[in-house]
């Protein structure tokens, strides 16, 4: 006999979100507001040989780590993707994301343009990528520098590699503008939610639409 529609269980393939962009144009912080109030999204806590900041916590904001770690951990194929970064070496380590993705969670990914090239190879279907751009270089260097947790040698490396880092906008599904962060996040929100939506992460609709079309037509 047909299952009745409302006791199917509404299964959905769990989505990777890449956000990437230019240092400083906004992606810490909008990971931290979309955390804050969307369910079922779990963030990606990367590896990383660089200094922690001072007001970073480690296992929260990264696994810091030595570069001796790190080349255990890359060449022990641990690392979904991994990269040079300013100078410094970064990955994303492999279980933790699977097992969310395991649990039906979405997985939050603030890495860079190589690492996302990386993963569009591995995993394109179960991507959604979203470029962040500043409103302009005189800003986005008013927003590292307010930072105020980089030297300032550190901001001008940064600067000297954002015109490089903007090239990649075009090989991203999604691309905004972070002038003002409330509209950011409501528009990074509006993709997540059109996303989880598309046909092909809904598991069970084709046993959901069965047991819909098996109902009988409700009498006049
Ligand atoms: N829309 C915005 N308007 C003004 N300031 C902003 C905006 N978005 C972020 N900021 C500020 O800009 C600074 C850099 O932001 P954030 O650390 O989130 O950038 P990031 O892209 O994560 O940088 P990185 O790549 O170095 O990790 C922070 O001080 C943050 O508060
Ligand atoms: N390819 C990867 N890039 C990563 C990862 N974690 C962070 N990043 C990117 O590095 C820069 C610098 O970050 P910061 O914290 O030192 O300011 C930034 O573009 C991040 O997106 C990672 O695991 N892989």
């Amino acid at each position: 006999m047909m299952q009745a529609p409302q006791t199917i269980e509404r299964r959905r393939r769990g989505l990777m979100l890449i956000l990437s962009s230019p240092s400083g144009a906004g992606k810490t912080t909008l990971s931290r507001l979309l955390l804050e109030n969307m369910p079922q999204l779990q963030m990606s806590v990367s590896v990383t040989t660089r200094p922690r900041r001072p007001s970073e916590i480690s296992g929260r904001d990264y696994h810091f780590i030595d570069r001796e770690e790190f080349d255990r951990l890359s060449t022990s194929d641990d690392l979904l993707e991994h990269a040079e970064v300013y100078g410094n070496f970064y990955g994303t380590p492999k279980t933790p994301v699977m097992k969310a993705l395991g649990q039906g969670m979405d997985v939050l990914f603030d890495i860079d343009w190589q690492g996302t090239q990386q993963m569009m190879r591995k995993a394109r279907p179960d991507l959604v990528t979203i470029f962040i751009l500043p409103p302009s270089m005189a800003e986005l260097e008013r927003r590292l520098r307010t930072r105020a947790q980089d030297s300032a040698d550190v901001v001008a490396r940064r600067m000297a590699k954002a015109h490089d880092d903007v090239s990649h906008w075009r090989e991203y599904d999604y691309v905004l503008v972070n002038d003002d962060i409330e509209a950011s996040l409501v528009s990074v929100r509006a993709i997540l939610i059109a996303e989880r939506l598309k046909r092909d992460r809904q598991m069970s609709l084709p046993e959901f639409v069965s047991a819909l079309q098996a109902e009988r037509p409700p009498s006049d």
